[in-house]
């Protein structure tokens, strides 16, 4: 497995590419032009400067996450056409800088879902929470007020100048149901992944977050016949899936091992975090130990091993710990030693298999 690390950028992130740089096995940052707005064409020179950051330290810039997919697109408005044009034109780009990689989700309006940012938890860290009761009783105006706007970080999915349409996309929403949302995927999967193909990069769908409908609007990659359902919607190696531990795990009966099994070659992009799900089916980011939350990040690392995945992979949301301040979620330290806990088992696995071949 190849090691990368979400990076918002120069001015975006607290997190250095020198800090990168020193983690063990990392060899790149998983990075987007995060001030471009949605839908527009990616200016060459903007992802020239990411790639001449990079390279300064040596790292690669081999995954993207994400390239946004606009609502129209989403929505199938005639408008989608010009959208998935401009999505065309920044695949060619990014692949003449020698991007391998685009990770992108296909959720409406809202990206990953949660209730609070900074959730207590017992051992004086704070996390990531989602908590059924209260999605069910929030008003989604209310929120997007608290996450969107009174934040330091304009957070990807979050974007204030998006979301103040909310009442008309919520409208627009109304008539998109599961299968009219599979069909406008299937729209914009035929238009792009030739280009993908032509141009030797993987498109990686990520799973949506939570795995559920939220607010009465569709969500659909959801489960293991669902993305079944996406790979076969155009059965090319370029249309792939960025499977994620965290957000498939928060359904208790998604078993993530098979899915490794099943995809194997499918998977260009994995993500890997734990979370810990309660009875009622709220659920909270832990650290990547496997026993500190309820995905068997063992078992998944197994799984990759014995497929003998050679794809990217990157730790996903972190607590934050040690007073780190930072985005959500996305802290320098406990990602950290989520990496150095999947190069443990990871290497475990390879000296087994060595002193399996010479005994
Ligand atoms: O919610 C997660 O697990 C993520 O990793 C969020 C992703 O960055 C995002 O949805 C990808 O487009
Ligand atoms: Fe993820």
């Amino acid at each position: 497995m190849r090691m990368g690390f979400r990076w918002f950028g120069e001015g975006n992130d607290t997190i250095s590419l020198q800090d990168i740089k020193q983690i063990p096995g990392t060899e790149g940052i998983v990075w987007a032009l995060h001030d471009i707005p949605v839908g527009e064409e990616w200016p060459m020179e903007k992802i020239l400067e990411v790639k001449e950051q990079a390279d300064s330290f040596n790292l690669n810039i081999d995954v993207v996450e994400s390239v946004n997919i606009h609502e129209d697109i989403k929505l199938g408005l005639p408008t989608r056409d010009t959208y998935i044009q401009n999505y065309i034109t920044t695949i060619e780009r990014l692949a003449a800088v020698g991007v391998k990689v685009i990770c992108y989700n296909f959720m409406p309006i809202f990206d990953w879902f949660r209730v609070d940012l900074y959730k207590p938890l017992s051992d004086g860290s704070t996390a990531l929470f989602y908590e059924h009761a209260k999605v069910k009783d929030i008003d989604p105006f209310e929120l997007v007020n608290q996450n969107a706007n009174n934040l330091e970080y304009k957070m990807p999915g979050w974007e204030p100048e998006r979301l103040k349409d909310l009442s008309n996309l919520f409208e627009a929403y109304k008539n998109v149901s599961e299968e009219k949302l599979w069909n406008n995927l299937a729209y914009f999967l035929e238009s792009v992944i030739p280009v993908a193909e032509k141009h030797d990069i993987k498109m990686a769908i990520h799973p949506d977050d939570p795995p559920w409908s939220i607010f009465g609007l569709p969500r659909i990659i959801t489960n293991k016949e669902n993305i079944r359902k996406h790979l076969n919607l155009v059965d090319s190696p370029y249309n792939g899936v960025t499977l994620c531990s965290g957000s498939l795990g928060a359904n208790p009966s998604n078993n993530i091992p098979e899915m490794i099994k099943e995809f194997a070659d499918r998977i260009p992009f994995a993500h890997i975090r734990n979370i810990k799900v309660f009875e009622n089916g709220d659920f909270v980011e832990t650290s990547h130990r496997t026993c500190d939350g309820s995905v068997d990040i063992t078992e998944i690392v197994k799984a990759y091993h014995e497929v003998g995945f050679t794809g990217y992979v990157r730790p996903d949301h972190g607590r934050h710990i040690w007073g780190e301040k930072c985005r959500p979620g996305y802290g320098l330290y406990d990602r950290a030693l989520g990496i150095m806990y999947l190069w443990g088992i990871w290497d475990t696995l390879e000296r087994m298999k060595e002193s399996r071949y010479s005994n």
